[in-house]
C-alpha cells in the first residue's frame, strides 16, 4: 500500500512562492490598489484621525479592502494582518505560521501633503521571517518585488517588463535615508552612526526600495514603526542583497507583541 502525505493547506502557497508566481500576483494586486489610490491624491481628500492620532483617508481604506479581497480569493487559508482593519478592530490575538502583513498606504502624512513617496505594501511572513514582498509607489508608477527565494529583487515601471534591482557598493559619500519625522540633528547623528556622511529625508517604505536599487546606502530608524511598515520593504531589500537588522544584530523579526518594531538599520552593501 502506498501512503501519500496529504498536502498541507499551505502547499499551494509554497508552490506559488517557490515558482515566483506569488509576487507576480501580489504585484498585480498592489498596482490595482495604486489605481484606486491615485484619484484621491492631490485632490484635497478629507483626512480623519485614528485612535493612535495618525491620519487616515478613504484611499487607505479602499486600497486595503481591495487587497484583502484579492488575497482571500486566491489564498483563503492565509491570515491577514492589515493596518486599517487592525486600527478598527484591534490586533488579532494570535497569528498562524503563515500570515500577510499589509500596509495599503504607507507614508499617509506625505500623501495628504501631496508628496510622491507613499507606497502600497504586501508581505508574506512564515514564523518570524518575512519571505516575500511587494512595494508599489502609485505616484511614481513603480513596483519593486522579491522574486523566487534566492533569485534577487526586481523593479518595473507600470506596464513595463521587470528589471533586476541590486544594492550598490558603498561610495565615498555614502548617503542615508531617514524619516521626515526626525530632526536634522538626529538625522545627522543616525547617518554618521551608519557610516554615512550625507542624509536625506524621505517618507514611507520607499526608503527600503531606494537602497534596494542602489541609489542610497542605509536607512537607520530609532522611532517606532509597525511590522506592516517594514515587512515588504525588508523582503525587497534582502532579495536585492541588503539587510535589515534589529539592535541584536539579527534580521528584523515578525509576529512580535503588538506587531511593533524597535529600532533597526536597513543597509545596502
Ligand atoms: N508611534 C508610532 N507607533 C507605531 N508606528 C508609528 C509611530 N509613528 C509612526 N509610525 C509609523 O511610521 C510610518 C511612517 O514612516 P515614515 O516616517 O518613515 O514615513 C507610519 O506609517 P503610515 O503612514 O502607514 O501610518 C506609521 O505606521
Ligand atoms: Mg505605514
Amino acid at each position: 500500500m502506498t501512503v501519500s502525505a496529504s498536502p498541507t493547506p499551505f502547499a499551494d502557497l509554497e508552490d506559488d512562492l517557490v515558482s515566483g508566481r506569488l509576487t507576480d500576483i501580489l504585484a498585480d494586486i498592489a498596482e490595482e490598489a495604486a489605481q484606486l489610490i491615485l484619484p484621491y491624491w492631490r485632490t484635497g481628500t478629507p483626512t480623519e484621525t485614528k485612535a493612535d492620532h495618525s491620519p487616515v483617508t478613504a484611499a487607505d481604506r479602499a486600497a486595503e479592502a481591495l487587497i484583502l479581497e484579492r488575497l482571500a480569493a486566491r489564498w483563503p487559508q492565509v491570515q491577514a494582518v492589515a493596518e486599517e482593519a487592525t486600527a478598527a478592530d484591534g490586533l488579532p490575538p494570535s497569528v498562524g505560521e503563515w500570515f500577510w502583513l499589509i500596509d495599503p498606504l504607507d507614508g499617509t502624512k506625505g500623501f495628504i501633503q501631496g508628496r510622491e513617496s507613499y507606497t502600497v505594501n504586501i508581505a508574506l511572513v512564515r514564523g518570524d521571517a518575512v519571505l516575500a514582498g511587494v512595494v508599489t509607489a502609485p505616484a511614481l508608477a513603480l513596483t519593486w518585488r522579491s522574486t523566487t527565494p534566492g533569485e534577487g529583487a526586481q523593479r518595473r515601471a507600470f506596464g513595463e517588463a521587470w528589471k533586476p534591482a541590486r544594492v550598490r557598493e558603498r561610495p565615498q559619500d555614502a548617503t542615508a535615508l531617514v524619516s521626515h519625522s526626525i530632526s536634522d540633528e538626529d538625522a545627522e547623528r543616525l547617518a554618521g552612526r551608519n557610516g554615512c556622511r550625507l542624509w536625506q529625508g524621505m517618507d514611507s517604505s520607499l526608503k527600503f526600495c531606494m537602497i534596494a536599487e542602489g541609489r542610497y546606502d542605509a536607512y537607520p530608524r530609532t522611532g517606532p514603526t509597525c511590522e506592516w511598515d517594514t515587512a515588504a520593504g525588508q523582503a525587497v531589500l534582502e532579495a536585492a542583497g541588503g539587510r535589515v537588522v534589529a539592535e541584536d544584530g539579527r534580521p528584523l523579526a515578525y509576529g512580535k507583541p503588538g506587531f511593533l518594531n524597535g529600532p533597526f538599520s536597513a543597509i545596502g552593501a
